[in-house]
């Protein structure tokens, strides 16, 4: 397929393509060379030693492997590296809780979050949007400091898209939730952190919805076939590259007379100045007015930043929410569920709204989501960084330039040393722990080295509290307002879907569901 297409970019310029393509690839071919050779860790290297240690086996089984690892290793305080299925970013480096510390506090320029997916999602080549500072920063400042705010609107959205994709009727209808739930996160991120206009238009939330698995498949369709000299070229002529392409232009101008209107009116005489809207959009124009730089923002900048927050926030806040579903719906939490529904109706009856407080007082919804989280992670791996130099701990453990490292989140769940009794499914584990010590910790959000599902140190998910309070939003409606059963002889979770790192709730499940029978009062 690439062959084919380099052929037509040949036969349209010939000479000057071959000189080109001669050139990159000698300076290329030494650069890399020279790459390689200083980007071995001196660790042991982890593999499967039963006699399949082919690719695919990392694709499918890597829990195997991370649980020899964690017992083998990182509980006994050592680093291992291992092969990445992304072949071309082998050895990845796996670090004990030692040393997380020192990865928290860690500048950028030394251990990258942003370069890690510059790496892991080929962003160089495929044009998935990339994190910004900018982005960052207005997830940092103003959606935290806003959040109180946004709750009303986020009630009634979720009660109008619910009640759009699931009709309440008494009969029970069979449904796969996951492109379901995918398209209410979709709706409220985009009221969020886009627009209340972006939120009603069904093309903008199907580029949102559609960009992770896009620009995930366009990386893996070029690492496939494309020598990785070549793929500077892959955009102008390689379709599932040339799509994502297509969707940041599209995006850019669904935006651009959002954006000219939104403009015109922060240079609006004073009496003629409306209400600013409080949303991601205003947000990201402020950033750059207030720093001088507004005429710099363009449509095509506005939609990389927007199509990082639908890529930071979609498919992993629908992920989480379908796992938690699944364990509320399973036969062996029906009375975990009955109280948290009990609890959901008694915050409703003493606050009336939602509210960030009120939320706050699910505390059994909150310690069930963490359990559900504890034992079923949507990823083994979490603090993801990149060595951006060559960089050295301070017991001397070196880790060469462009290495990629990573916490394995996973093991530790499973570590009696952490959690007692750790296999088993306690869903009020973590409200235990609350009232026995501080009612502030051991939340769903809470961060610590061993509550890592948001990462960690200042880079860990500054929406982590928001993320979080809609997830309960959209439960809370669940709960409330329907009868949720597994379409099926069985009642219980079906396995995970494993793929590399990633574990993800089965997205192929059907689920029953229809009008609440006890509608609550
Ligand atoms: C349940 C859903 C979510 C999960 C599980 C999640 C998880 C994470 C994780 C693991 C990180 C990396 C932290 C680290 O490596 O230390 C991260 C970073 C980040 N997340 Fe989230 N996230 C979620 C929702 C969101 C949402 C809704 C947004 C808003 C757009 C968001 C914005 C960000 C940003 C901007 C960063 C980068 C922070 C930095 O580099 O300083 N996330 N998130």
């Amino acid at each position: 397929m690439a062959l084919r297409e380099l052929a037509t970019a040949v036969q349209a310029h010939p000479r000057l393509t071959v000189v080109i393509l001669g050139v990159v690839a000698a300076v290329a071919w030494v650069a890399r060379a020279r790459h390689k050779a200083s980007r071995e860790a001196d660790l042991p290297f982890l593999r499967f030693e039963d006699g399949d240690d082919s690719r695919q086996r990392y694709a499918t089984d890597s829990g195997t492997l991370f649980k020899i690892g964690y017992d083998r290793y990182l509980k006994h305080g050592q680093a291992f590296k291992m092969r990445n299925y992304i072949g071309e970013l082998s050895p990845q480096v796996y670090l004990p809780l030692k040393y997380l510390d020192e990865v928290k506090t860690a500048p950028q320029a030394k251990l990258s979050v942003p370069y890690y997916s510059v790496l892991h999602f080929s962003q160089n080549w495929t044009g998935m949007a990339k994190q910004t500072d900018e982005a960052t920063h207005v997830i940092r400042t103003d959606l935290v400091r806003n959040q109180p705010f946004l709750y009303p609107g986020l009630e009634a959205e979720r009660a109008a898209v619910i009640d759009e994709k699931l009709p309440r009727t008494r009969e029970w209808q069979s449904v796969n939730p996951y492109p379901i739930f995918a398209y209410v996160m979709a709706r409220l991120a985009a009221k969020t952190t886009g627009s209340a206009e972006l939120a009603r238009n069904d093309e903008w939330l199907g580029i949102m919805i559609g960009v992770t698995q896009k620009s995930m498949a366009a990386a893996h369709a070029l690492r496939e076939s494309w020598p990785w000299w070549t793929r500077w070229l892959a955009r102008h002529v390689f379709p599932p590259v040339k799509e994502v392409f297509a969707d940041r232009k599209r995006a850019a101008e669904i935006l651009r007379p959002i954006l000219e209107e939104r403009v015109a009116a922060l240079h609006a005489p004073a009496d003629e100045k409306i209400e600013k809207p409080n949303d991601g959009i205003q947000w990201l124009i402020e950033y750059y007015h207030a720093r001088g730089f507004g005429a710099r923002l363009t449509p095509e900048l506005l939609a990389q930043d927007e199509l990082f927050f639908a890529i930071a926030s979609i498919h992993s806040s629908t992920a989480i929410l379908l796992s938690i579903l699944y364990d509320l719906i399973d036969e062996r939490h029906a009375q975990s569920k009955a109280e948290v529904i009990d609890e959901i109706e008694a915050v409703q009856k003493e606050f009336g709204s939602w509210s960030r407080q009120s939320v706050s007082k699910l505390v059994k919804l909150d310690s069930f989501m963490k359990e559900s989280g504890r034992l079923n992670y949507v990823a083994h791996a979490r603090v993801s960084r990149v060595a951006m130099v060559p960089y050295t701990f301070k017991d001397g453990l070196h880790i060469p330039q462009g290495t990629m490292i990573q916490l394995l989140h996973s093991g530790i769940q499973h570590d009696g040393n952490f959690f007692e009794d750790p296999e088993t499914f306690d869903p009020w584990r973590f409200l235990k722990k609350r009232k026995e010590g501080d009612p502030n910790k051991f939340q769903f959000a809470s961060l610590s080295n061993i509550e890592t599902q948001f990462g960690a140190g200042f880079h860990a998910c500054p929406a982590r509290n928001y993320a979080t309070d809609v997830i309960k939003l959209i439960l809370v409606y669940l709960l409330t307002k329907y009868d949720i059963k597994y379409d099926g002889d069985t009642q219980r979770r079906p396995p995970d879907f494993a793929h590399d790192n990633a574990t993800l709730p089965n997205l192929a499940t059907q689920i029953l569901y229809r009008e609440r029978s006890v509608p609550v009062s």
